[in-house]
């Protein structure tokens, strides 16, 4: 079966991987054999490593052992502490879960030997399944529930209510009007994404199999799209060759797209689920490969990709034909074991551009892993804004209480989009930077954006005008008296000091485990 995936890839030869004039004695090529049944070309090797295939590995697993020493370093990976409380957390949200349908169905008045079977679920997915979370990420977690628990009262009121009179549970909101309804709460100070998805079945095992057709039937559009998530997952965990290894590569390139200022789905960049598909595919085609090849082939193939060509993983159906084939996104996506469905997608035109730039960077970069003199610090450099704009766009959202905040900036977020549409449109070209920043000079809680303008256009840019038509399309949502925002075009020597990361000093002002007066990690 052809897959577009197979057309067009870049499987980087030894002979750029090293470089022969740093090795002592030179070495030159010779033509080597094939490389599996990926490239059947054959390839250019160092002569004398050609028959010493050892001295090549030895150094990819030298290069992957450093990437993870570096991945270490960041503090990527939670402690057995955080783990531990992270289970309990999902455990006491089961428990909950548990209480709340043996009410749901004494309330409703169904027979009484169904009340004594009544049970409804959670399971985990996001970054948290994939097992990919660190200490700062939000545990994304579908509650299914029977088919005598409705969405609109059941989960949105009397789920509410019972999680909003708990001690351990603050900031409880409810994200009602989204593609996946959902609520968003901390749970021990852990945040928690709670979609939700109604079977049409009485019980609901706590492990439940979503991939069974028999917990399918009949489910509405909104219980479909929620379980999307966990579908996906599960997946991705079947089919790539070596789970630790897709872990390991997915970790490193999330850490580069948050670095290099591409991380967030709202924003324009792609979310998590868009980069598990890509490292995903990656890895189905590159089964044996090392951690550092991998990521060089990451970029090798992504570099060279043929947009608005699909990435499909190879998961055995039949690539799609008529309307379900044209997905209207730049970069398009495909959900695995879905085959008409599409990751949601933001990209406009000047994100496509910056991404691309980005994967070209990345390959520049790692193509040439084997030499001596490399080092992956420079893959993760931060992405100096200020010394790539002059001018930017400032965006200061502010309301009268931190929990307010937080709901006010998640509304306008779901609405950048047309705001960064809109500024493209008249200054060709727009970087929402992710990273949400603070302005210490505003009284009231604040998160600010900073998005840089094209360098070469000094046209004067009416801000008024954009944030008037803006603020019209956030009309409906939950603006108040306490929520503002303004907009205004300020010089990069404007920038807070923090957000100015030209010098070595600031180099972890991406890090999402950064203090809170550093910019919060966007995403
Ligand atoms: N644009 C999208 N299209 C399809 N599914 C999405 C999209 N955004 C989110 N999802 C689903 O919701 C899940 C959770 O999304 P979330 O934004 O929390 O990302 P994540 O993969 O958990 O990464 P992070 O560590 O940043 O939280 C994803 O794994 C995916 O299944
Ligand atoms: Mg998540
Ligand atoms: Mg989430």
């Amino acid at each position: 079966m052809a897959y577009a995936n197979q057309n067009h890839g870049v499987f980087i030869p030894y002979h750029q991987l090293i470089d022969p004039r740093s090795l002592n004695p030179p070495v030159t090529f010779i033509r080597g054999p094939p490389i599996g049944l990926i490239n059947p070309r054959p390839q250019l090797v160092p002569m004398g490593f050609a028959y010493n295939p050892e001295f090549l590995i030895r150094m990819e697993k030298e290069r992957s052992r450093s990437l993870l020493q570096l991945m270490e370093g960041e503090g990527l990976v939670s402690s057995p502490e955080e783990e531990i409380k992270r289970k309990n957390a999902i455990e006491k949200l089961k428990q909950i879960v548990m209480e709340w349908i043996k009410r749901v169905a004494r309330e409703c008045g169904i027979q009484k030997r169904y009340i004594t079977a009544a049970s409804a679920t959670v399971l985990t997915y996001g970054s948290y399944g994939l097992g990919v979370h660190n200490s700062e990420s939000d545990i994304d977690a579908l509650c299914v529930g029977p088919r005598f628990a409705n969405m609109g009262e059941d989960f949105f009121i009397l789920l509410h209510n019972m999680l909003t009179g708990r001690p351990e549970v603050s900031e409880v909101h409810c994200v009602k009007d989204a593609k996946v309804p959902l609520m968003r709460f901390k749970l021990d100070g852990i945040s928690f994404d709670l979609p939700y998805a109604q079977l049409k079945v009485m019980s609901v095992p706590e492990n439940v199999d979503i991939l069974n057709p028999y917990f399918l039937r009949n489910i509405d559009d909104t219980s479909w799209r929620s379980l999307s998530g966990v579908h996906a997952n599960e997946c991705i965990l079947q089919l790539v060759p070596n789970i630790e290894v897709f872990q390991s590569l997915l970790r490193c390139v999330k850490l580069w797209a948050r670095r290099r200022g591409i991380y967030g789905n709202l924003l324009g960049f792609f979310g998590g689920v868009h980069l598990a598909i890509l490292v995903a595919c990656i890895c189905q085609r590159y089964p044996n490969a090392s951690l550092s090849r991998l990521i060089s082939s990451f970029f090798g193939t992504f570099a060279f990709w043929h947009w608005p060509d699909p990435i499909i993983l190879q998961d055995g159906m039949l690539p799609l034909s008529g309307s379900a084939a044209e997905p209207r996104s730049l970069m398009p996506i495909r959900l695995p074991c879905r085959p008409h469905e599409y990751c949601h997608s933001n990209i406009t035109k000047s994100t496509f551009y910056r991404i691309q730039e980005e994967f070209i960077q990345g390959h520049t970069l790692t193509k040439g892993l084997l030499r001596p003199d490399f080092d992956w610090a420079c893959l993760f450099e931060p992405f100096p804004y200020t010394k790539k704009y002059t001018r930017f766009v400032k965006i200061c959202l502010s309301a009268s209480g931190q929990d307010e905040l937080g709901e006010w900036v998640g509304w306008v977020k779901s609405r950048f989009r047309s705001l960064l549409v809109k500024l493209e449109e008249i200054q060709g070209f727009c970087d929402p930077n992710p990273t949400e920043y603070v302005d210490v000079n505003v009284a009231e809680p604040n998160t600010v954006f900073y998005w840089g303008l094209q360098p070469e256009r000094s046209d004067f840019l009416d801000i008024k005008s954009v944030k008037e038509d803006f603020v019209k399309s956030l009309s409906n949502g939950c603006q108040g008296p306490t929520r503002k925002i303004t907009l205004s075009v300020v010089q990069a020597s404007e920038l807070p000091k923090n957000a100015q990361i030209d010098s070595e000093s600031n180099k972890g002002y991406m890090n999402p485990n950064a203090n809170v007066n550093y910019p919060i990690a966007g995403g």
